[in-house]
């Protein structure tokens, strides 16, 4: 009796049908409205429950993180991706101690590779020269810039895992980018069964997603270090409300992984049984009413103060919260700020007229993706 609420269940199918499976954001939020911020959905016989909005966010993710950091083992994932109960990685790892080992030696090898070092800052700054020696080949054109950044992430990770740099050309990069890109699109798509076939490959090439994902990130740090300046400061925590603007707005990762329940337990006042899958709705805290100062429009002053200063509110939760928050997030931070800021400083990015108003609409797949588009490149005249 104490379940989450939900839409009506049709016998075989549960909600399935009454969902867009294309693009559920849409519906997810229209059920928010109806049912409120914990409510559940049927996939077929078996029970859902979405979770919305930051005070959900912290009972679940944080106070009660135990009690909700398992991750649904038998789904088709899991058998796609081959995790297997003696390997199985990090991502899609139940609550075990073999995760908690694996999660630790990960972020023991990342920091061993550079993570947070100047070493690292130079790799991604290497592969940034890659990147504009391209955008310059095309200064005064047009070009769609997807596949330039889709290799720039991939080759960073790269540089970690293997030491060497990818020319752009490479046959092993162009196949392993068109593969991730096609398997991604599919994997949340309605054919994604059909498509399973896709997946066992999937698993050798998700390093690259983490690529992917991250669009680039920086550890403002090591900025600070070489700024003695106070003017220079300011422009830097102008800098960093505008990238962080651009990932709230940009909700990248708008479903989180999907948990599970390692225990009977409630939430919000309702009785989540054990083995219950949970979907973290994260995009419904980075544009919560009440947590923002404008949570529908851009606008960097989201994450300034009122002197002026960078500060980062509660309900930024794009990489989730709790024991199972990404991993990655200090590589993403890295890359998003050194590429941001040289790009920049060197081009002008602008929406080419003749095309048209630009269709903001995202494509749902695992991340949320812009709609191909084009962008003029010019060399700024003061660099
Ligand atoms: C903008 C970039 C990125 C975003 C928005 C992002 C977001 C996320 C989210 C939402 C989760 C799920 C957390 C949960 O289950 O509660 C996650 C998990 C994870 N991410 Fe990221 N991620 C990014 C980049 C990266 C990078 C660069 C790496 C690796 C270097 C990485 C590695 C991981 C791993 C290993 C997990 C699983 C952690 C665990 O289950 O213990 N991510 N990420």
């Amino acid at each position: 009796e104490k379940f989450p609420p939900g839409p009506r269940v049709i016998p075989i199918f549960g909600n399935v049908l009454q969902l867009n499976l294309k693009s559920p954001i849409k519906d997810l939020e229209r059920l928010t409205k109806k049912y409120g911020k914990v409510y559940s959905i049927f996939f077929g016989s078996r029970p859902l429950v979405v979770v919305n909005g930051l005070e959900a966010f912290k009972e679940t993710l944080v106070s009660k993180a135990f009690d909700f950091c398992g991750k649904p083992q038998d789904i088709m994932f899991n058998y796609a991706f081959q995790v297997q109960a003696h390997a199985p990685g990090v991502v899609l790892a139940d609550y075990s101690p073999i995760w908690k080992e694996q999660r630790r030696f990960s972020l023991m090898t990342l920091r061993n590779f550079g993570l947070g070092k100047q070493s690292m800052e130079q790799r991604i700054l290497a592969e940034i020269s890659h990147v504009t020696k391209v955008l310059e080949e095309n200064a005064g054109g047009t070009m769609d810039p997807h596949l330039l950044f889709h290799n720039a992430a991939s080759c960073i990770i790269c540089q970690v895992l293997f030491g060497k740099h990818f020319e752009y050309e490479d046959e092993f990069l162009k196949f392993s980018v068109e593969l991730f890109h096609v398997t991604s699109k599919i994997l949340n798509g309605p054919w994604g069964i059909l498509f399973i076939i896709f997946f066992l490959f999937f698993w050798s090439w998700c390093l690259f997603m983490i690529g992917i994902l991250c669009c680039f990130y920086c550890d403002k740090v090591i900025f600070f270090f070489n700024c003695k300046n106070v003017i220079f400061t300011f422009y830097v925590q102008i800098y960093d409300a505008v990238i962080h603007e651009s990932q709230r707005v940009a909700n990248t990762v708008p479903l989180s992984v999907f948990h599970e329940t390692s225990k009977d337990t409630e939430l919000m006042g309702y009785f989540i049984p054990k083995g219950t899958m949970i979907i973290p709705n994260l995009g419904t805290a980075l544009n919560e009413d009440g947590q923002w100062k404008f949570p529908h429009e851009f606008n960097p002053e989201n994450f300034l103060n009122d002197k002026g200063e960078f500060f980062k509110p509660d309900a930024f939760l794009p990489f989730s919260a709790g024991p199972r928050m990404c991993l990655g997030e200090g590589l993403a931070r890295m890359e998003l700020f050194l590429i941001m800021t040289t790009l920049l400083r060197k081009f002008d990015f602008i929406w080419p007229e003749e095309d048209g108003k630009p269709d903001f609409t995202p494509v749902y797949g695992v991340t949320l993706t812009p709609k191909p588009y084009r962008m003029k490149i010019q060399l700024r005249a003061t660099q």
